[in-house]
């Protein structure tokens, strides 16, 4: 077991920033539901708890609330933002509506560093996003090691049970030295000593996927993506021949897809690859479908049929394995009472059969994505598998509006392949976290030749990102930009305009649907 902080997220859009600078300080970090009972979090055997910001007041009604007996558990506990309030209100304090809102940069001016701010400076910027305030601290126990302009209760402290509240935000780059605050909980306050590395990682996988398959055969879909490819080759490392890798052609790959794919399996993996062309099944159940949801359900569902097909042949095939990483089971899973709601459920989680033969096997499901590429890496897999940017499985699916049909899928084809051509010639592809065509099924007038047009849009969307939670448009050059629209206007029949997507994530997603 490595050690662990455990992230009691009360819905705050940095729950997983958090849980990322743990692990940058090399501790493994969970993010779990706030009301988690306190014998859950203690069958866990963290080493600390840190408690995330949250949009509600403490004082409201139905505000989330963690169980109490946590702060009796004898773990040390962070409370950042929400969490400071929640801990101080559950331990006799008072919170309040401040006077004003505070957004933004302020300056923390600490009086006792205490364990948190060893190397801190005195007096640090610090980035707040908070409208309550501490209006009364509990009665004894506490010390105040901070304050800022506005917060007079920025940080405190209960030395007794170990117990540290902030106001201000240390995940976010504007608190530039937020990173060693997250350090010092963990390795001052918590006692981890940040063994928590891929290889480490690796090892222990490796002994896991050994224990949970034993003899029987392990099924893998396979897309060609990252995920999936450093899924079976931690697979493969752990059980050699009991892998069987099965591809599928859902009919919404990109041009050529299947080939392409195929060939870097190839020419990288010394393990069997069963191909099953099931376009045709899965364009007809798509037919006529516009509705988003409905179409990842329908992939997720047919993928799996497909996979119990393919399995037939193998005997004993008892698992299903799949490149899930955490990011996958955050934004799918709707957790009950888990204030982070589900947004899109993505075909490999939310879009799973309720009923399935398989058992699941996903060695990477607690990983964020450039973690995945650093497995990858170990594994030695060459830097244009692991640095292939996301493609969902749903595919064009969910970048075609509307119902698919083979004609315009193939007009988004040829446009996405121009998009992907041109951002490759420019030396971008590999330091953009995406990019890619998306097809409008509304019709604009235009005139080429001096003729009248009356032909589809194609929007162009390129996104910044570490692990997909969130994300900003690029802001590709203008002459790139002119480049592409020319040559798909030029190039793709039926599609006569093109338009540049400048929405970041959030509030947009980084596919359309
Ligand atoms: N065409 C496909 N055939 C077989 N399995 C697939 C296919 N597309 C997706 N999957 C399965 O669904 C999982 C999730 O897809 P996802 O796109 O998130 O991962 P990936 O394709 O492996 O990596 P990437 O995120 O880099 O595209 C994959 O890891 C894989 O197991
Ligand atoms: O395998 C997948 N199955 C899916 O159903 C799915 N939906 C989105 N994505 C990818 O996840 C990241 C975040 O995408 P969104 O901002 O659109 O949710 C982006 O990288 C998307 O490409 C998916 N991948
Ligand atoms: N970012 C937060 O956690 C905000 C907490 C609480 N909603 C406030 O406004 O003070
Ligand atoms: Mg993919």
């Amino acid at each position: 077991m490595s050690e662990t902080i455990i992230v009691l997220d009360f819905g705050s859009q940095y729950s997983q920033l958090i849980a990322r600078r743990i692990r940058e300080c090399r501790v493994y970090s969970r993010i779990m539901p706030f009301n988690t009972p306190a014998e859950t979090i203690r069958a866990e055997r963290p080493q600390g708890i840190i408690l995330s910001g949250g949009p509600s007041s403490v004082y409201a009604e139905n505000a989330p609330k963690c169980d109490p007996a946590i702060f009796e558990l004898g773990i040390p506990i962070l409370g950042i933002c929400y969490g400071l309030q929640l801990m101080i209100q559950t331990l006799g304090g008072e919170i309040a509506r401040g006077r004003a809102r505070e957004y933004g940069k302020a300056i923390l001016e600490i009086a006792e560093p205490g364990e948190l701010f060893v190397g801190v400076s005195p007096k640090t910027q610090v980035w707040m996003s908070h409208g309550d305030k501490v209006a009364r601290m509990p009665e004894g126990g506490f010390r105040v090691l901070g304050s800022s302009g506005n917060t007079e209760f920025c940080a405190v402290h209960m030395p007794e049970r170990n117990l540290y509240g902030i106001q201000f935000h240390p995940e976010v780059v504007h608190t530039p030295e937020g990173k060693s605050i997250i350090g010092n909980f963990c390795r001052r306050i918590c006692g981890c000593a940040g063994d928590w590395t891929m290889e480490s990682f690796i090892e222990q996988q490796l002994r896991e996927i050994r224990a949970t398959v034993g003899k029987s055969n392990v099924i893998l879909g396979l897309s060609g993506g990252v995920d999936s490819s450093v899924a079976a080759a931690l697979i493969h490392k752990a059980i050699g021949k009991q892998l069987n890798c099965i591809f599928v052609n859902n009919g919404v790959l990109r041009k050529n897809e299947a080939e392409r794919v195929r060939e870097l399996f190839g020419r990288n993996f010394d393990m069997k690859l069963i191909y099953v062309d099931a376009t045709d099944r899965f364009l007809s159940k798509l037919a006529g479908v516009d509705e988003p949801e409905k179409k990842r359900k329908i992939i997720g569902n047919e993928f799996v049929t497909v996979f119990d097909e393919a399995s037939a042949k193998i005997e004993n095939a008892e698992f299903l394995a799949q490149g899930t990483t955490y990011p996958d089971v955050i934004e799918s899973v709707p957790i009950d009472g888990n204030p982070a709601a589900m947004i899109k459920s993505h075909h490999n989680v939310g879009g799973l059969p309720e009923e399935m033969k398989f058992k699941l096997l996903e060695p990477l499901s607690r990983l964020f994505k450039d973690e995945v590429r650093e497995v990858g890496r170990q594994l030695g897999l060459p830097e244009d598998v692991v640095m292939r940017q996301p493609f969902p499985g749903p595919g064009l699916a969910v970048r075609h509006l509307g119902a698919v049909t083979r004609e315009t899928l193939d007009i988004l084809r040829d446009a996405d392949e121009i998009v992907v051509d041109e951002i490759k010639k420019a030396g971008l592809y590999y330091s953009i976290w995406q990019t890619f065509a998306v097809f409008l099924p509304v019709r604009t007038v235009g005139v080429m030749g001096d003729e009248r047009t009356y032909d589809y849009v194609i929007a162009l969307r390129a996104v910044e990102s570490s692990d997909g939670m969130t994300a900003d448009w690029v802001q590709l050059p203008y002459d790139l930009l002119g480049r592409i629209s020319s040559r798909i206007i030029n190039e793709v029949n039926g599609v006569n305009r093109v338009v540049y997507d400048i929405t970041s994530k959030p509030p947009g997603t980084i596919e359309w649907e």
